[in-house]
């Protein structure tokens, strides 16, 4: 076990879907893998083990926000030897070009967090980026299932409501496609410890429109961006 997943060693993939929702972790296993186990509920964060096309691959929760992803991803890779962490998660539009449950693929995630601040003394803005290998692999996969799929820049935000919507207007006006929260974290951890890593992500919210998805679809409908992920992740 680590500090947070009740695993026992061996029993994690190398490969790792991760969606915030540990409930969308339960879905995935159950609809996607074959012979899922649960191998932690710690923390409700369900992780599951099975094989998708004959390939191990586990799904763990990662929880809402860069503190927690951080937890689940540091843990993954450094107790768990896992190599490939692919997230799975929500997100809301920032340009009228995307619209709602469209896919998106994060080629790099700007941020309002402190996290990487700390990390560099405050001294270098650095640039969070997908693992170009996976990023080229889902891009492939997406056109070969004819999945219209977005690659852009995202941002990983702190908070999810936010005082400064004029924000989120000048990032899309450089090109910031969505707003989640996990992805400048995932990123530099699995940089930091020699990992690969991808963000993708389906429209739950329009912050331009206001259109949303309720909890349920969040949990349970994204499917073409759960295919991607897990072709990519066994690629
Ligand atoms: O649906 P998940 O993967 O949790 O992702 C998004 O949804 C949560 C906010 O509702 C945040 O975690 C955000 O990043
Ligand atoms: O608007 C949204 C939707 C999902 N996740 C976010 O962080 N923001």
């Amino acid at each position: 076990m680590s500090t947070h997943i009740g695993a026992k060693p061996g029993e994690i993939a190398e490969r790792v879907l991760m969606p915030g929702d540990p409930l969308r972790a339960k879905w995935i296993a159950e609809t996607y893998l074959e012979d899922a186990k649960c191998y932690s509920t710690v923390r409700n964060m369900f992780g599951f083990t099975g094989t998708y096309q004959g390939v191990r691959v586990s799904v763990q929760g990662s929880g809402m926000g860069m503190p927690s992803a951080s937890i689940y991803a540091h843990e993954l890779i450094n107790d768990y030897g896992v190599n490939t962490l692919i997230r799975v998660g929500s997100c809301g539009a920032l340009s009228e070009s995307i619209k709602l449950r469209d896919v998106i693929a994060a080629i790099g995630s700007s941020t309002d967090s402190n996290m990487n601040r700390m990390r560099f003394d405050g001294l270098i803005d650095y640039a969070p980026v997908a693992d170009f290998g996976l990023l080229r692999t889902a891009v492939d996969v997406a056109a070969r299932r004819g999945i219209q799929m977005h690659v852009g820049p995202i941002l990983a935000a702190d908070a999810f409501y936010t005082d400064r919507p004029d924000l989120y207007d000048t990032l899309a006006d450089y090109g910031v496609l969505a707003v989640e929260m996990e992805s400048a974290a995932l990123y530099t951890i699995a940089a930091r410890f020699k990992a690969r890593a991808l963000t993708i992500l389906t429209v739950s919210d329009h912050i331009k429109t206001g259109e949303r998805t309720t909890s349920e679809e969040r949990e349970q409908t994204f499917t073409e961006m759960v295919q991607v992920a897990l072709d990519t992740a066994i690629a």
